[in-house]
């Protein structure tokens, strides 16, 4: 995204480099700045700007927990302790509850209908009653079921691919796009399928020669390409937008981009509407929502936006508002996973005690199940801590509505206030010895991984689904799926890396390491090779064995059975 404005890179970098400073405000005294802050020189070069979320939690071991950066015309302020964060996103969470002005991936890319980047506004307040509607944690229950039958899908694929991503060398795709024989996918379609099946009653039942999968993976990454801060200067400098079309490439792009994005997101509601019409029995978000939009006289609603009168989406929004769950539910759930698979490999004893328990708990005959959370707490340990590391979005951007002065630090209307979740997540002071990873700082008998994960802000064992009025709509549905996910992998599944044959340690990247991940809002570590092998012949036909009863099930529910 850089490329197109080139052009205008030489002029806007000496300016730039002028506004990229500390904070200095007039209005108080504000220590918040840091006129000797030696990374200001780095954000002389803009194309270092979109990976300046990745030393926000090294700046806030430096500068503490409140600090501010100016980049072009925009102001950053960077939370990083839970109480002021706290403080800010949950108790005065009625002026930080906006989000930061995207004018290329909010406006052109997603016509203003994108729930995740949408203000505070009347619009964004509805598309968030409605998710919560499917996503709190009474509905969010009746998903299990789905969550429940995917997951068996999961361990069938892990034992067929066996040595696959050992054996062969796969290489990482452009914009970040997973091979799809590589064994990173099979716990995407996993994601991918569950919040199809939430959002559109649909499932994923394929990986290969899947162009709707493939489809979905192109949008998202997009998306998430655009929405990476720094990825246009029309953003940091509204004055650009002005520019004639010739001047301003980005605005092509966008519209191209939105085009597509709504052949895509267009499309499945188009064809939802049709089914629904017919009377087919489709259940989901947008199924559902459609039938009752139809008994309130409302069948046919084209545009943007919401009615006046009922505040009923209209269907661009609402095509956008399912397409926001499905991009905040998906790769984040998986961008779990891949984390947890990465810090137990690096520490097997962890992997063996949770084993261990395992075989204790739940035994050989059957798989565990969300009954069984509660006896599994060196499990949920892990799982929690492995969170807390390495969350798998490090940092949300938050805006403000209305001047404020906290503590001395005058924020101004329109800052963006980030959530550095990764900074908090290493505040020794929350969490001692914090690169060390430590599970037993976790470990209590008698707590799930349910607990504390948030909104209650005083006692979270993580911060990773953000804060107040924008608080991840999707944490229950994402619980419960990292859970059962992961215990049934550590039940049936030997996962290994590939061993160096002339010294006989495994190959394995540093969990801890930086560079092992990408960059972008979600940071999933880069592709890495690990083999699968059922633990024992008892787990492999338990495995088996379900996975074929499943394909009934599959029929029973008018769902696709599995096609490999
Ligand atoms: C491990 C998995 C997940 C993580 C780490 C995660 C994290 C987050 C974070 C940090 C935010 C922004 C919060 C803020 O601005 O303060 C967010 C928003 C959101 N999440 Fe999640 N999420 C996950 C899974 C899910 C799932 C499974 C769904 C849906 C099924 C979902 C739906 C949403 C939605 C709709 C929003 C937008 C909320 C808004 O803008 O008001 N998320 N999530």
């Amino acid at each position: 995204m850089f490329s197109p404005e080139l052009a205008l890179l030489a002029g806007i970098a000496i300016f730039s480099a002028y506004c990229v400073s500390f904070m200095r405000d007039t209005k108080a005294p504000c220590p918040l700045v840091h006129p000797a802050f030696p990374y200001s020189a780095i954000c002389f070069s803009w194309t270092l700007y979109a990976h300046i979320p990745r030393y926000y939690y090294k700046w806030a071991a430096k500068y503490g927990p409140i600090f501010s950066i100016k980049l072009g015309l925009q102001r950053l302020i960077v939370l990083s302790s839970a109480e002021v964060a706290d403080e800010l996103l949950v108790t005065r969470s009625k002026l930080y509850s906006s989000r930061p002005d995207m004018h290329v991936a909010s406006g052109l890319v997603s016509d203003g209908q994108r729930m995740v980047l949408m203000s505070n506004n009347r619009e964004f307040k509805i598309a968030r009653r409605t998710v919560s509607g499917i996503l709190s944690p009474a509905p969010s229950r009746k998903w299990r079921n789905m969550q429940d039958f995917e997951s068996r899908v999961i361990l069938q694929d892990l034992l067929d691919h066996a040595d696959t991503s050992i054996t062969e060398t796969f290489t990482e795709g452009p914009n970040g796009k997973v091979p799809e024989r590589h064994w990173y996918s099979i716990f995407r379609r996993y994601t991918t399928s569950v919040v199809m099946l939430l959002s559109y009653g649909m499932r994923m039942n394929r990986i290969l020669d899947n162009p709707d999968l493939h489809k979905v993976y192109e949008v998202m990454s997009n998306f998430a390409h655009v929405s990476e801060p720094g990825s246009f200067l029309a953003d940091a400098f509204p004055i650009l937008r002005w520019l004639p079309d010739i001047l301003a490439p980005w605005r092509k792009e966008g519209r191209r981009m939105h085009e597509t994005e709504m052949g895509l997101w267009g499309k499945l509601l188009k064809e939802c509407n049709e089914d629904v019409t017919k009377g087919a029995a489709r259940t989901g978000f947008v199924p559902d929502y459609l039938r009752a939009r139809a008994e309130a006289g409302l069948g046919e609603l084209p545009g943007n936006g919401a009615t006046d009168d009922g505040g009923w989406m209209r269907d661009k929004f609402l095509a956008y508002t399912a397409a926001s769950v499905l991009e905040a539910g998906s790769d984040t759930s998986s961008t779990a996973m891949f984390i947890f698979i990465l810090f137990m490999l690096n520490n097997p004893n962890a992997l063996r005690r949770a084993q261990e328990e395992m075989d204790r708990v739940v035994g050989l005959d059957r798989m565990p199940g969300w009954e069984d959370e509660d006896r599994l707490p060196w499990l949920v340990a892990c799982i929690k801590e492995t969170l807390r590391i390495r969350p798998p979005i490090a940092s949300v951007p938050h805006a403000v509505e209305e001047e404020d002065v906290y503590k001395g630090y005058f924020i101004p209307t329109g800052s963006i206030v980030v959530g550095n979740i990764h900074g908090i997540h290493m505040d020794p002071a929350r969490y001692p010895d914090p690169f060390a990873f430590n599970p037993e700082r976790f470990y209590n008998a008698d707590k799930g991984l349910q607990c504390n994960s948030g909104p209650d802000s005083q006692n979270r064992s993580n911060y990773m689904f953000g804060w107040g009025r924008r608080f991840c709509l999707g944490k229950h549905v994402a619980e419960a799926s990292i859970f059962i996910v992961l215990s049934r992998l550590v039940w049936g599944i030997d996962f290994y890396a590939p061993v160096d044959t002339h010294t006989g340690n495994p190959i394995l990247p540093d969990a801890l390491d930086e560079m092992v991940y990408w960059d972008g809002a979600v940071s999933p570590p880069k592709i890495f090779p690990v083999g699968f092998k059922p633990r024992s012949e008892k787990h492999a036909e338990v495995i088996r064995r379900s996975y074929e009863d499943l394909q009934e099930e599959w029929r029973a529910t008018g769902l696709p059975v599995d096609v490999r």
